[in-house]
């Protein structure tokens, strides 16, 4: 029997990430990023296991992106596809598990939209481009919340009326679950455990950040909320702040509920710590040159991120390992180094060597002897939607 392949498409604001798998392979056939969409620098970047190639995308939107990604499909996977797996943000409490995507499901990913704002909207916008480039196959639909829904009502409530949460949804959700799932069903594996067993802290850390806890395959708590804004400092996005900010930036400068929405979501977190950018990489580039604004964004960050951890514990009996993954968490030896000092509350600690030696793309443990585990595991997002997208047509 020929094994089934898979397109899988994580499409954001400004970007599309793609990637072409074949059933029971650990590689991808082809993989990519179309990145600055709706910019004149629009660029499309692939891969294959021999090969690296970038093209300037003309007209640079997604429907354009999409529509130059299928002549590479075509080219790489000498049969037809199988299926679409989307990845969406938002699902709501609607969605505890990935669906097949129908004129249903594209209204309630719709009607979600105001809740994760910079995401939700471009996610459709990648399901309605793939459905009119391939329009005769199933397109799945994997959720960032699913993963969360075992929350129990502790930890998914806010202490506000109860009305809110029955009437109109008000509750936290969690998110970038494909990927907290991902990272420590493998660190189980790594470490030994039965497959998907283990009490884990899982640091998720790319443009957007949240932290997870995770005993035995279900999340028990996690950084995000109603929707991807609250918790950590992100590249963008403030975290937590006290919610009478607000009222209180409405009072004193008169800003009103999208201006409010803007800094918060777009202006905020290190770019706005530092006055510089929003990217990690260049953020530690300038603090090594002393840039002020950069070295506190770094702490801020850090600090945040080792305190939402700590607090984590409280949902866990006990820790078997702590996991940083996401283009932060797997690259930045110096962000692992510098939370991971401020939690030896729990009796954590890091190898130096191992820390900064770590090799790109591998899982490997970095802890010191006598800690907690302490691993670095490369997320895989689009394997775990191609996996969950195969699941569902098996059904
Ligand atoms: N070597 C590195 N050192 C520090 N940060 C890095 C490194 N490589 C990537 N990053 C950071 O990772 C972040 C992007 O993470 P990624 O997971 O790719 O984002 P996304 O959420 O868009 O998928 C950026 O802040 C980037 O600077
Ligand atoms: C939910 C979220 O923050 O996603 P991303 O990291 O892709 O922005
Ligand atoms: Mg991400």
């Amino acid at each position: 029997m020929t094994q089934r392949l898979v397109l899988v498409i994580n499409c954001g604001s400004s970007s599309i990430k793609f990637a072409l798998r074949r059933e029971g392979d650990s590689a991808a056939l082809l993989s990519g990023l179309a990145e600055r969409l709706g910019s004149d620098q629009a660029t499309l970047q692939w891969k294959t296991a021999s090969a690296l190639e970038e093209t300037l995308l003309e007209d640079g939107e997604h429907g354009s992106a999409m529509a130059a990604l299928l002549p590479l499909i075509e080219q790489h996977a000498g049969q037809p596809l199988s299926a679409v797996g989307h990845r969406v943000v938002h699902g709501g409490e609607h969605f505890t598990q990935a669906q097949l995507i129908d004129n249903k499901v594209i209204a309630a990913i719709s009607a979600n939209a105001d809740l994760a704002p910079l995401h939700n909207p471009a996610n459709l916008t990648g399901i309605q481009a793939a459905m009119a480039v391939f329009p005769d196959i199933p397109h799945v639909a994997i959720f960032d919340t699913a993963f969360h829904q075992s929350m129990p009502a502790y930890a998914y409530r806010y202490a506000i009326p109860e009305a809110l949460y029955r009437e109109h949804a008000i509750r936290r959700y969690g998110f970038h679950g494909t990927s907290h799932q991902y990272v420590t069903h493998r660190a189980s594996l790594l470490s030994g455990h039965a497959p998907g067993r283990g009490a884990w802290l899982s640091a998720h850390l790319g443009n957007g950040c949240s932290s997870c806890a995770v005993l035995d395959g279900r999340s028990l708590d996690t950084s995000m909320g109603l929707t991807p804004l609250e918790g950590l400092v992100m590249g963008t996005r403030s975290g937590d702040v006290d919610p009478n900010l607000h009222a209180h930036l409405g009072r004193t400068l008169g800003w009103d509920l999208p201006r409010i929405e803007q800094l918060l979501n777009r202006e905020s977190g290190l770019l706005g710590l530092s006055g510089l950018t929003n990217d990690m990489r260049q953020l530690e580039a300038a603090a090594d040159d002393d840039h002020e604004g950069a070295k506190l964004a770094i702490e801020v960050f850090c600090y945040r991120l080792a305190r939402s951890l700590l607090g984590l514990c409280a949902a866990l009996p006990r820790l078997d390992g702590l996991l940083f993954t996401g283009g932060i968490g797997e690259n930045s030896a110096k962000i692992r180094a510098r939370t991971v000092e401020h939690m030896g509350a729990m009796g954590l600690k890091l190898d130096e060597a191992a820390n900064n030696g770590h090799a790109r793309g591998e899982a490997v443990a970095i802890h010191a002897k006598g800690s907690p585990t302490i691993w670095v595991i490369p997320t895989d997002e689009e394997r775990q939607i191609a996996d969950e997208s195969l699941a569902l047509l098996d059904h």
